[in-house]
């Protein structure tokens, strides 16, 4: 398979559907947002899927359709928290490079005011902030490229990511 293309990984409201359809636009790429995928497969919302599988579940589902996407030229943007599916990051590293939109935790809370009502994967009595540091290494570890959005306008986070891509 092509390795052209390019997959958004970071927190969840971070940006990586907003961005990335832009992005997909700028490049003349397409755009899949691995969210929909899941819902299609499980015929359900995925807040819906996590309250009924549960997280491990979810994580489950998630990596299997993750795992299978088949693109070219594509800008894939998955949840946040498929940083954890061993075998959907393996197949990301090998077809495109990993951009990992980065924030600040303090904007991330901002931006998430319920967590669990919008399908964060969040165990039993498990902290934003506890997630946000769990993560941080995952992203670091996957991550080809950062791209830090702090203070940054969206229209400064996409122009970022173009420069980032040498684009
Ligand atoms: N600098 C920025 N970069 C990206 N998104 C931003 C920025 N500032 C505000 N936003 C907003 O944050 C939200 C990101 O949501 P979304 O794209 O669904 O994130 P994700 O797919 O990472 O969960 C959008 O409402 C977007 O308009
Ligand atoms: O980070 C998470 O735990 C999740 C993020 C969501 O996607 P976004 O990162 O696009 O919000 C979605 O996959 C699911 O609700 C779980
Ligand atoms: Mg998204």
């Amino acid at each position: 398979m092509a390795d052209n293309n390019i997959i958004f990984i970071g927190m969840p409201a971070v940006g990586k559907s907003t961005v990335g359809v832009v992005i997909a636009k700028r490049l003349g790429y397409r755009f899949v947002d691995t969210d929909i995928l899941i819902q299609e497969s499980e015929g359900k919302l995925l807040k819906d899927i996590i309250a009924d599988v549960g997280p491990d579940g979810f994580l489950k589902v998630e990596d299997r359709v993750n795992a299978q996407v088949k693109a070219e030229r594509t800008v894939i943007s998955p949840g946040g928290s498929v940083v954890y599916c061993e075998n959907a990051m393996k197949h990301y590293k090998e077809i495109g490079k990993v951009v990992y939109l980065q924030a600040s935790f303090e904007t991330i809370n901002s931006r998430l005011k319920n967590a669990k009502g919008r399908g964060v994967v969040l165990r039993d009595g498990q902290t934003l902030k506890a997630l946000y540091d769990e993560r941080v290494k995952l992203f670091e570890k996957y991550a080809d490229i950062t791209v830090c959005e702090d203070n940054q306008k969206l229209e400064d986070t996409i122009e970022s990511v173009l420069d980032a891509l040498g684009e």
